[in-house]
């Protein structure tokens, strides 16, 4: 049965409480991100990768809706998006900026039911960066609550389909109810395997990499490694990718015309092909998703060799 994250609003799925133990009687986000557990522990180990995923389900309605010209064998396993436009979108409309970002959670709603349609593994999207805090109060407060929004509306469709959410960024900034929620729906969708939705929040790629020599720095000082044994690997162990299995984006696409990374998954993106769309988010459906899914196919990626 094909789904629709447009279903009638979702009332909130009643799972188990995933975490036994109240979330902020720990004083950092981190300690309590899965594959983060606490430093200088004798289960260094058991640092990265933890609930590392085996291959995805692929349900068979899944792959019998490719379009006509995609190949299957070259699909990128994790797509990134940087969402750009929706208040552009508003203006041109006259409407209040918010209705931008709403029709922007629509507009990841549909990409989110094609990449599970098509068999993509992983989508990222750049949902609030480290500089968006530096917009008027009243659009933070508002896209605080409609990631919250969003959360609660969609939770039952996670569920329902085998989708698992990650969230990385800086969250001790945001409201707490709102660092609750992630954790929870983290936690509780983690064991989903069809497709994984990784939403960055008060994200840049210079937070992600200064987070990692941070937490690298303390595992130096406390013994567990030496200076030297740092590399690529121990790394990207560190960096808040860690929760996926496909943690360096195949494509990156920008909409709304822009050029420009804009401090998205720096270290990620080193090999990651680029596509830049016209349209303004809201804007951005099947038939430009096709578009930058056929150019990606068409790419030869050498990774410098
Ligand atoms: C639940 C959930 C994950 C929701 C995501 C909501 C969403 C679409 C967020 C995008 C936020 C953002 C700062 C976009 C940048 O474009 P802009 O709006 O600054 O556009 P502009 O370039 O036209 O000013």
């Amino acid at each position: 049965m094909p789904f629709s994250l447009h279903f009638s609003p979702t009332p909130l799925i009643t799972a188990p409480s995933p975490l036994s133990k109240p979330f902020f009687l720990v004083p950092y986000y981190h300690t309590l991100h899965a594959p983060k557990s606490p430093l200088c522990s004798s289960t260094e180990h058991a640092l990265t990768h933890q609930g590392k995923q085996e291959a995805f389900d692929r349900r068979p309605e899944d792959s019998q809706t490719l379009p006509l010209g995609l190949r299957r064998d070259a699909m990128p396993s994790h797509v990134a998006v940087i969402m750009d436009g929706n208040r552009r979108w508003a203006r041109l409309r006259d409407l209040p900026v918010r209705s931008g970002y709403e029709a922007g959670v629509e507009s990841l709603r549909k990409i989110v039911e094609i990449c599970c349609k098509w068999g993509i593994k992983v989508l990222s999207v750049f949902a609030f960066s480290s500089d968006n805090w530096f917009r008027p109060k009243v659009e933070v407060e508002f896209l605080m609550s409609l990631f919250e929004r969003g959360m609660q509306e969609d939770t039952g469709i996670f569920f329902r389909e085998n989708i698992r959410i990650s969230v990385i960024g800086d969250l001790t900034k945001l409201p707490k109810a709102l660092q609750e929620l992630m954790v929870n729906l983290e936690e509780a969708t983690k064991n989903n395997t069809r497709f994984q939705l990784i939403v960055a929040v008060s994200y840049s790629g210079h937070y992600d990499v200064v987070q990692a020599c941070q937490r690298l720095a303390l595992k130096a000082k406390c013994g567990l490694i030496e200076p030297s044994d740092i590399n690529v690997s121990l790394m990207e162990q560190e960096l808040e990718t860690n929760c996926t299995e496909f943690p360096h984006p195949d494509l990156l696409i920008r909409t709304s015309g822009e050029f420009r990374i804009s401090n998205f998954m720096l270290w990620q993106l080193a090999y990651t092909e680029l596509f830049f769309a016209q349209s303004l988010w809201p804007d951005f459906g099947e038939a430009e998703f096709l578009k930058a899914l056929l150019a990606f196919q068409q790419r030869q990626r050498r990774y410098g060799v």
